[in-house]
This record gives C-alpha cells, sequence and structure tokens, in this order.
C-alpha cells in the first residue's frame, strides 16, 4: 500500500507575515521591530483508507457478538495507492478536507456533494484519541506479528480494554491469538489507553468496522468515498495553510488532555503553593493582577504560551499595530490604538501615517469643547450649551457611557464638569428620548449625534426626534447651532442638516466597539469634562497599548487575561465570565464590555470562513459588588462554576468614614472584594461545618465545594488615566481571545438579519397604518402577533396626524 500522506495539505496556521515595513512606534519606545515567526505549519499527512472496514456505519447499540462476515474485506478491493487510516485519523484529514470544500464552494464551477457532512459525521465520533499519531506509533509495531493495516485500524477504532476484546470485535486475528496475545496486552492496551481521553465505559462506541476511504492525494483530482457515498473534488491544489484551525493543533490537544491533570487539583490546594501563587501575580503601572485562583499551574501558563504561539499571537497584535487589514471580511485595518497614540508617533495604515489625522480631531474637539464649556459658542437664543445629550447605540454609545459613569464621581472630573450635564440617548424606545428631554431645556442643550455609519435605524430616528425637539422649540435654524456629529460619514451627516463644518470625523479602520477613544467618547466627554480630563484618559489607555505591545507574555496583562479565559471557556468548558467591580463608578463597565466581547468573539466561523468545532467567545455579565453578592452570588457560589473578575481600586474616588466605625466605608467594601475570591476558591467542607456544629440536615446546604476560579485587578485608584488603562486591558484580552481562536474580532454579521427583518416590518405598519393594508408576507405566528399589536389602530384610535413628542 502506499505510504500515506504523500501530498498532504498542510494544517498549520498560514504562513506567518513577514517582518513589516510598516511599524508603529511610540514616543517611549520608537523602534518597535517586530520580525514575524513564518511557518509553524504543521504537516498532516493525507493517505490511504479508514480504519473500520465496511460495515457501513458505526454501530451505536451493544457490541455486536460475531463480527460482520464481511470484515475489513475492504482492504482488498482498495486501489494500491490507498492505504487504511484509524477513524481519527479519517476524522482529521476530513475536517481538512471540509475546510478545502468550504474555500472550493466559492467557486460556482464546483459541485460540492450535499452527502459530505455524512462522512464527518461517520468519521467524528471516532476521534477520540488525543494523539493519533503516538497511537498509530504504538500499533505499528503489531505489523512485525502479521497484522495488518486494516487490522490496526479497527483495534484503535474499538478503543479495546481487553485482549479478549480485541478477538471478539476483530475476528481475522483470532486464528493468531496464541502469537498475539501477549504483544497486545503489552503494547496496545497500555499505550493506547495512555493516548486517549478518558471515555467513560457507559459511552463507548465500539466501531468494529468501517469503510472510510482516502486516495493517497487530495490534491490532484481526488476522490474520497465512503461506504454509501462517492465524491469527487475538482482537481485544485490549496494551500490549507491558512484556514488551519486551532483546535486541530497538537498545542490544543494538549491542553485538552492537561484537563485531566487540572481536575486531579482543587483551588484549596492549589492556593497553598506560595510559589506558584508569586508566579501568578503581575504588577504594571501600579496595577496588579492576580490570577492565582485560576485553575491553572505553571505548566498550564506554559501549554497556553505554546498555544498562542501556535496562533501566531505575537505576529497578530503585530499586525494589528501594523495597519495590516486583518479584519478580512471588511478589508480594513483594526487601529483603534492610533486613537490615543502619543502625538508624535507613526502609526501607518495603508501607508500613511494616521496619528496626524487622529491629533487633528481631538484638537478639533480640544477647541471646539472649550468654546461651548467658556460660552463662546452659545445656543440660538446667546444662552450657555450647558447640557449635552449624545446620541448614538452599541459602540457609539457604551463606551462613553461607561468613562462617564467612571468620571462622574472623580474629584478632578467632578471639578471641571461643574453645573454642566451629558446624557445618553440610545434605545428608540420613546420612553428613553422623553427620560432624556425631561429637565433639559433645548436652548441651553447641544445635541451630538454620533454613528460611524450615519445609517443606524435607532441613532437616526432618535435624532430626527431631538431636531424636531430642537426645532419645535427654537425654529429651524438653531439645529446647526444646536446639533453635531460625530460619524465616518459626513455626506451623511450634511444631508441631515447638520453643519459639516461641526461634524468630527474617525475612520473606518475604528470598529464601532473600539471607538471610545475616538471622537465617538471624546467629543462628549470633552463637552463634560474638559480636553485635558480626555487627554489623560488617553494617556492611560496609551500606556497599556505599548505594554501590550512589548511586555513578554509571561508579564502581558492583556495576554494573560485572554488566554485564560481561552482556558477557561475551551478547556474548562466554562462559557461564561462575570465582570465584578467593587466599585459603583464602574457600573457601566459590564455592560461595555458585553459588547466588546460578545460583538467580537461571539463567532461561528473561522476568520477564514471555516465553521468552528468549538464554541467561541464567552457570555459576560456583571453588576458591581457588593450589590452583585446580594443578586446572583448565590448561583456563582453554589450553582454554575462562573469565572469571575473582580476589580477593586486601592483609593476610593469618594472616602467615607464615620467616627466610631471600624474601617472606613471602602474598607467595608473592599472587605468583600478580598473576601469573596478566597470564599469561591476554598469553599467549606462538611467537615468544618461539622466542627462548627451545623446541624446535621443544614451540610449539604451549607456545604460550598470551592474550586470556583477568577481572577483580581488592584488599581491603585480611579482617575481618568485608570480608566482608560482598564478599558484598553479588556479590549486587547478580546483581542487575544479571537487571535487564539482564530476568528475575526472586528466584524459583525450577526447583527445584520435583525436589522433587516424589521425593515420588512417597519414597512408592513406603515402600510397597514397609512392604508390600511393587511399584514402579509410572514409567517404565521408573526402575523397573528401583527395583528394583534396593529388591533389598537383598527378603530382609529392611534391614527397619526400631527408630529407626537414626549410629554413627560
Ligand atoms: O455607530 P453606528 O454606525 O450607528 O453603529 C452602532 C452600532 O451598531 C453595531 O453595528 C451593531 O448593530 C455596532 O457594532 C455599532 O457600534
Amino acid at each position: 500500500m502506499a505510504e500515506k500522506g504523500g501530498k498532504g495539505f498542510s494544517l498549520g496556521k498560514g504562513s506567518g507575515k513577514s517582518a513589516s515595513q510598516k511599524t508603529p512606534s511610540f514616543k517611549d519606545d520608537a523602534n518597535f521591530k517586530f520580525s514575524a515567526k513564518s511557518g509553524g505549519k504543521l504537516e498532516t499527512p493525507v493517505g490511504g483508507k479508514g480504519g473500520k472496514a465496511a460495515n457501513g456505519g458505526i454501530a451505536k447499540g451493544p457490541v455486536p457478538k460475531e463480527p460482520a462476515k464481511y470484515e475489513l474485506s475492504i482492504e482488498k478491493e482498495l486501489p494500491t495507492t490507498a492505504q487504511c487510516l484509524m477513524d481519527c485519523e479519517a476524522a482529521n484529514i476530513l475536517q481538512g478536507v471540509q475546510e478545502q470544500m468550504i474555500i472550493l464552494s466559492r467557486d460556482p464551477t464546483v459541485k460540492l456533494p450535499v452527502s459530505f457532512d455524512r462522512g464527518i459525521q461517520y468519521a467524528k465520533p471516532g476521534s477520540r484519541y488525543t494523539n493519533p499519531q503516538r497511537v498509530r506509533q504504538v500499533l505499528q509495531r503489531l505489523k512485525k506479528y502479521g497484522v495488518s493495516d486494516g487490522e490496526i485500524c479497527a483495534i484503535a477504532n474499538i478503543y479495546p480494554e481487553t485482549v479478549d476484546e480485541v478477538f471478539a470485535l476483530v475476528s481475522s486475528l483470532k486464528a493468531n491469538r496464541s502469537k498475539l496475545a501477549e504483544p497486545l496486552k503489552d503494547i496496545i492496551l497500555s499505550a493506547v489507553v495512555e493516548a486517549k481521553p478518558v471515555v467513560s465505559s457507559s459511552s463507548r462506541l465500539h466501531c468494529p468496522a468501517s469503510g472510510i476511504v482516502l486516495s493517497s492525494s487530495l490534491n490532484v483530482n481526488s476522490s474520497v468515498m465512503f461506504p454509501d457515498v462517492k465524491l469527487e473534488l475538482k482537481a485544485r491544489s490549496i494551500d490549507m495553510g491558512s484556514s488551519t484551525l486551532i483546535c486541530h493543533t497538537e498545542a490544543w490537544q494538549d491542553l485538552k488532555a492537561h484537563v485531566e491533570d487540572i481536575n486531579r487539583t482543587h483551588l484549596r490546594h492549589l492556593m497553598s503553593d506560595n510559589e506558584r501563587c508569586k508566579s501568578m501575580m503581575v504588577e504594571f503601572d501600579g496595577m496588579m493582577l492576580d490570577y492565582s485562583r485560576q485553575r491553572a499551574t505553571d505548566e498550564t501558563m506554559d501549554k497556553l504560551f505554546k498555544l498562542a504561539e501556535v496562533a501566531h499571537l505575537k505576529e497578530n497584535i503585530t499586525s494589528m499595530y501594523n495597519g495590516d487589514h486583518i479584519n478580512k471580511t471588511e478589508n480594513r485595518s483594526v487601529l483603534h490604538v492610533a486613537l490615543r497614540a502619543p502625538r508624535d508617533s507613526v502609526i501607518r495604515c495603508d501607508g500613511k501615517n494616521v496619528v496626524p489625522d487622529v491629533w487633528k480631531v481631538l484638537d478639533q474637539i480640544h477647541d471646539f469643547s472649550e468654546k461651548v464649556r467658556n460660552s463662546s459658542w452659545v445656543g440660538v437664543t446667546g444662552k450657555t450649551l450647558k447640557d449635552v445629550i449624545s446620541i448614538g447605540i452599541g459602540g457609539s454609545y457604551l463606551g462613553p457611557l461607561f468613562v462617564h459613569t467612571a468620571l462622574q464621581t472623580d474629584p478632578e472630573a467632578i471639578e471641571c464638569a461643574g453645573s454642566r450635564q451629558l446624557r445618553f440617548l440610545a434605545n428608540v424606545d420613546p420612553v428613553d428620548v422623553a427620560r432624556n428631554i425631561t429637565g433639559l431645556n433645548p436652548e441651553t442643550t447641544l445635541v451630538v449625534v454620533v454613528s460611524k455609519t450615519f445609517t443606524t435605524a435607532e441613532t437616526m430616528l432618535n435624532a430626527r426626534t431631538l431636531r424636531e425637539w430642537i426645532s419645535t422649540a427654537l425654529g429651524p435654524a438653531a439645529v446647526s447651532k444646536h446639533m453635531v456629529a460625530v460619524s465616518t460619514n459626513l455626506t451623511l451627516v450634511e444631508k441631515f442638516g447638520i453643519d459639516p463644518n461641526n461634524a468630527f470625523a474617525f475612520w473606518d479602520w475604528v470598529g464601532g466597539r473600539y471607538s471610545v477613544c475616538s471622537a465617538v467618547g471624546m467629543l462628549p466627554l470633552s463637552l463634560q469634562y474638559g480636553f485635558p480630563v480626555v487627554e489623560k484618559f488617553l494617556r492611560g489607555a496609551s500606556s497599556i497599548d505599548q505594554h501590550f505591545y512589548s511586555a513578554p507574555f509571561q508579564k502581558n496583562l492583556p495576554v494573560l487575561l485572554g488566554l485564560l479565559s481561552v482556558w477557561n471557556v475551551s478547556f474548562l468548558g466554562y462559557p461564561t465570565r462575570a465582570i465584578l467591580p467593587y466599585s459603583q463608578a464602574l457600573e457601566k463597565f459590564a455592560p461595555h464590555i458585553q459588547q466588546v466581547s460578545m460583538e467580537s468573539n461571539g463567532k461561528g466561523v473561522s476568520i477564514d470562513g471555516v465553521p468552528l468545532p468549538f464554541e467561541a467567545g464567552e457570555v459576560d455579565f456583571g453588576e458591581p459588588g457588593t450589590n452583585g453578592q446580594h443578586s446572583f452570588y448565590q448561583l456563582i457560589h453554589q450553582g454554575r462554576v462562573i469565572p469571575c473578575d473582580f476589580i477593586g481600586v486601592v483609593k476610593s474616588q469618594q472616602p467615607v468614614w464615620l467616627k466610631g466605625e471600624l474601617v472606613t466605608n471602602h474598607d467595608e467594601l473592599m472587605s468583600n472584594f478580598f473576601a469573596q475570591p478566597d470564599a469561591l476558591a476554598y469553599g467549606k467542607t462538611p467537615e468544618e461545618l461539622q466542627k462548627e456544629n451545623v446541624p446535621q440536615h443544614l451540610v449539604p446546604h451549607k456545604t460550598f465545594i470551592g474550586n470556583r476560579p477568577s481572577l483580581s485587578l488592584l488599581l491603585p485608584s480611579l482617575n481618568a488615566y485608570n480608566i482608560g488603562q482598564l478599558l484598553a486591558i479588556y479590549e486587547h484580552r478580546i483581542a487575544v481571545e479571537g487571535f487564539t481562536w482564530g476568528v475575526n474580532s472586528f466584524d459583525q454579521w450577526g447583527v445584520e438579519l435583525g436589522k433587516s427583518l424589521a425593515s420588512q416590518v417597519r414597512k408592513q405598519l406603515h402600510e397597514s397604518h397609512t392604508k390600511g393594508e393587511p399584514v402579509k408576507g410572514f409567517n404565521f405566528s408573526t402575523t397573528i402577533m401583527l395583528n394583534k399589536y396593529l388591533e389598537e389602530f383598527s378603530d382609529g384610535k392611534g391614527e397619526l396626524t400631527t408630529t407626537m413628542l414626549p410629554r413627560m
């Protein structure tokens, strides 16, 4: 039989980018040079036929007593170029073929067999070995006892636990029983068992036979055959390197296997190793990260760093800073780091240094906000514009809201804000309009319309609503004095009726959810707090950008956090993360990170469009401590395992101490910050409870299993600078996760479908309201619901004749 894998397709991460000419530089480190590693490709052999003999499928029922009489006979029918494969090998290959087919599917001349999925489904359940190469290596030794390739594969596929099992299920071996019994025992059972993950015997599938056959090369006119399917793939040689999934790498599999080691530990014990804990504490710029309460050891970290290497994390980070178009589906650079780069840095996008453009807009913001704040720019009636409503949604809202909420209680920011107010209008719900305008006077209000695209339905309707509010009160000419815009689409801004001179630009290389450092956040925040405060915020974010770019991974806060998230989500199986700031000022941090994280990494395909066989992204939620403790912590302590991020601050923005109290109010808060992680990690045992004389019937209820992971981030204080740092740490952490999972963290196609369906409904509502058109074109349940909704208007009660504005 032919050598396996002569022309295998490579499953490596694609050639790393070669060192780019475009080198970002910061003032303090003007020579950030990076030499990208290339290659790192993992060659996966391609070869012959499947391990299971042709019985037409995987036996899901009880182990058959007698093997099928045609077991392994397929071997004789194979072309000479074919070779048997174990299921686990076949599954790897088929996954590679699947990736290839997805690429081919973009070519309309290629007809893809619908039945391919069945092949994958057929092989996958047999793909349980963590290290197929090792299994193959060991079993290969049986060849000297006359065991054929087909028999070797069949042995592997049945996951034998006893020699008898082997003979029962691979009957062709029976004739040689006396010769084979010993080697089988020694070689197979020990080594094969060692190389596979623990599979409970009840869930073991016995697959004595299958018939996956691959010809020796998939590159040229290959044919892939399954027991009941024959597929013809069009000849095409494709470098599979760029579309490799991270889960097919050895580093990933190694981490998978390592979970068992971790499952044998408890945080109670891990925490008693001071050296381990010390190695899991990292300081940067007065901040301290303690990740010793993660279910991880130094070995775990080494394996995660290995994974980062295989995922080309360093190269990806460099590509991002270099302005490469890493947002592939939109063909854009991802350069939010340029938004906060010092004035004299050089960060290029398509060959152009964008930092001067960034600072031009920042200067414009500085100038405009000063004018408004010192009343040299006033409203149409000559009054100071002391209040601002910022209209925007998603990334054009959540980031600025988070920063504003965090600054609102910072003494320096308070002083700069004076009696000014900043409000945010996001929801298209008219109640949000009502809440925003209540108590405000159009004469003293400036409206900032923030929309990257200037097409977002909610924002534009809200903008039209407030335009109406202003012009009804002050006349249409007031709009130019009372409304300004932030957008990448200055043409639409002008069309809307906002003077382009009062528009603040940003660029398509800034993703919406990464835009808080652009005019999206900087304009409203500068109007409220003055430019020096926002500049300080930008400096904080920039300090993390430089740290992220240059710190070794072992000391790199976003990298550590990102890799630990991947560990928790993809290996320990904890898909959720709680963000728990012990700071009321950070109450809008979790909602902001929810968007950044879930919109970025909530993806089902790799950056190359290959469906992910694992779940990327994590579910984020959170509330400030100690409020959360009285809300959902019960579930975190005794219900589900949810890794927690505890965020604390050394110096309170608003210290309070009452004479006679044991501690300050901030100490009280922080006592909880320090206590909760240990409570989660250590838990409480029944023995401890018994010692405390807890009644026996309550012991199970009061037992805490513990071993619940968390990490703690302690900030020295919470001023504009630290807030900027916190933002950038999480932004980069999310990028690290996305780079590692191999997804595009910078597009958001998933939000489109709902939007387009909404426009269909909008059209229907309009037709029904204005022409009494019946509901049509929707499914049964939507039709019923729409009719119910429209009933209100059927008697003319809800007729729309004149403009209505909230009456709060
Ligand atoms: O700034 P825009 O273009 O109005 O978009 C608002 C938000 O909508 C989204 O596209 C999601 O729907 C976000 O990514 C974005 O931040």
